[in-house]
């Protein structure tokens, strides 16, 4: 229905901008010297998922896979631009602080569990509309791999009973 569909073009739109900000991440990352590895970060934003999942009416565990894809795809995508120095003029460089930037990751990840939760009310995620959010969800350095691997964690989110 239409419902479903707008959740969709949401879902679409967010994990795009969590995998393109990635790039101020690494240029903040690059800036100042610091590891594109986080894990006392990670932790949080496993911590955070976990709490919005619970308030969002999502099995707990059922989130960690697909957040931790995120993250994998995140540092991924960092490594790439830190590979090739910046050299794609895709997007205009920002100077955001690293304590901003997370606050948007953590309304992002927020949106997208709430989102997958509205969504899975009337059903599980069927194969066309899999294919729907592979076909829209484009950032620079995800490889189609990354991709499929955000799309099939994400499939194994489920609701809580
Ligand atoms: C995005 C960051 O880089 C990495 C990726 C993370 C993520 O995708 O949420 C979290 C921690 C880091 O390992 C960050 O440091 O905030």
């Amino acid at each position: 229905g239409a419902s479903a569909s707008i959740c969709l073009n949401a879902l679409s739109l967010i994990l795009t901008e969590r995998m393109q900000i990635m790039r101020d991440v690494a240029a903040y990352k690059a800036k100042y010297h610091l590891p594109v590895e986080d894990l006392a970060r990670e932790e949080k934003v496993l911590s955070a998922a976990r709490n919005t999942a619970h308030e969002a009416g999502l099995e707990p565990q059922s989130v960690e896979p697909f957040i931790s894809a995120l993250m994998n795809a995140g540092k991924a995508i960092q490594y790439r631009y830190l590979a090739d120095g910046f050299a794609q003029p895709d997007l205009s460089v920002t100077d955001r602080c690293l304590d901003g930037i997370r606050q948007r990751i953590n309304e992002l990840d927020k949106h997208l569990l709430m989102m997958i939760s509205q969504r899975l009310r009337t059903g599980h995620l069927s194969y066309s509309e899999r294919a729907w959010l592979a076909e829209k969800t484009a950032s620079p350095n995800l490889t189609e791999a990354e991709k499929d691997n955000l799309l099939d964690t994400m499939r194994f989110i489920q609701r809580a009973e």
